[in-house]
């Protein structure tokens, strides 16, 4: 545990960091020493504490908030990410937006900060923070069940239904079994391509019915990237107050695959039958049961209901990010801290 309290400092201005010590391989705790240097050579006051299992990073945002800390820097990957802003929502304290967070990426698939162009290095995700140009995004609230059971979840990133959740699973069982590398979600994806078995599903999207039919996946994006720089949901605008639903009905698997390419050139709409829903709150209901992972997390069952929380989190990003409008074309969009 490495933690600095003083009574007298003003928490408000401290930065509280949440440390994942198995991210990217264990590099969360390898590494940290030299982040933590870097934070203090460039004036950035941090009290730190390791996660120490699975969903320990929700309950440090939860105490973090609780003890008055209003700036958190997460370092980890994805998951950690996905978890910190998970409790955020759970704290009562305060609104979600008035905590800045900040990443410095050790993550395997760090897909959330590509968005944001935060850089990989640490010294200059570092300087990003110092800079102070932040970004406020739309996170989705998302209910599925569990064991017979409603759950709510919040949605940072991107996730999938149907052969999206069960490609994750399969690589995350991997991760899990000490395997790591850049071609482990395309194995899983090749894999899960081989068995995986289309659904009925009828997905209604603000109140529309657009979708009823078997169903091989569907991705839904506040942002972009996901397994490590894909793109399922290319147009996603993380402040536009809506998802972006890349739909794959059943098709020819071959045929797919055969456009795996499109997922890394911006181009998955190109393949006939590949259809965008832009919506604030779709519905998904099947008959039977298919997952959900959110943020790379699998989570449980349909019915799943995904709401927009607009403008709900805001965060550190490149002073080099510059917002794509729905149609992919440029616009300026950070804005200077005060
Ligand atoms: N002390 C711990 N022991 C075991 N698991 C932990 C611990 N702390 C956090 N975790 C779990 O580690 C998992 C992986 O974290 P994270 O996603 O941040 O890293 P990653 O998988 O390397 O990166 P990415 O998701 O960007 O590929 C998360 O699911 C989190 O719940």
């Amino acid at each position: 545990m490495l933690c600095q309290m003083d009574s007298q400092i003003n928490i408000s201005k401290r930065w509280f960091a949440i440390v994942n010590p198995v991210a990217g391989k264990g590099k969360g705790l390898t590494d940290w020493p030299v982040i933590s240097t870097l934070l203090h050579e460039a004036g950035i006051e941090v009290d730190a504490l390791f996660t120490q299992r699975k969903h320990h990073a929700t309950e440090l945002a939860v105490y973090a908030v609780g003890k008055g800390y209003r700036k958190i820097i997460i370092i980890g990957g994805d998951g950690t990410i996905h978890e910190t802003v998970h409790g955020l929502f759970l704290q009562q304290r305060v609104a979600t937006a008035d905590v800045l967070l900040a990443v410095i990426a050790v993550g395997t698939g760090n897909d959330w900060m590509r968005m944001y162009g935060i850089p990989n290095t640490y010294s200059d995700a570092v300087r990003s923070i110092v800079q102070g140009h932040t970004f406020l995004q739309d996170v989705g609230r998302v209910t599925y069940w569990e064991s017979k059971v409603c759950q709510r979840r919040y949605l940072a990133n991107v996730g999938g239904i149907a052969y999206d959740a069960a490609v994750c699973r399969g690589f995350n069982k991997l991760k899990d079994n000490g395997y790591r590398g850049k071609w482990l979600y395309i194995w899983s994806a090749a894999r899960e391509a081989c068995r995986f078995r289309s659904r009925q599903a009828r997905i209604v999207a603000d109140g529309k019915e657009v979708f009823n039919g078997k169903l091989f996946t569907a991705t839904i994006g506040i942002c972009k990237y996901t397994g490590g720089g894909m793109s399922q949901t290319p147009y996603a605008v993380a402040d536009d107050g809506l998802f972006d639903m890349t739909v794959i009905p059943s098709m020819n698997r071959v045929r797919l695959f055969s456009r795996f390419r499109t997922l890394y050139t911006n181009n998955i709409y190109n393949i006939t039958g590949v259809n965008l829903i832009r919506a604030g709150r779709i519905v998904v209901e099947c008959d039977h049961p298919i997952q959900v992972e959110l943020d790379g997390e699998i989570l449980g069952e349909a019915d799943f209901t995904f709401e927009i929380v607009p403008r709900a989190v805001r965060a550190i990003v490149s002073k080099n990010f510059v917002k794509l409008n729905e149609y992919g074309t440029t616009q300026a969009a950070t804005q200077k801290k005060g």
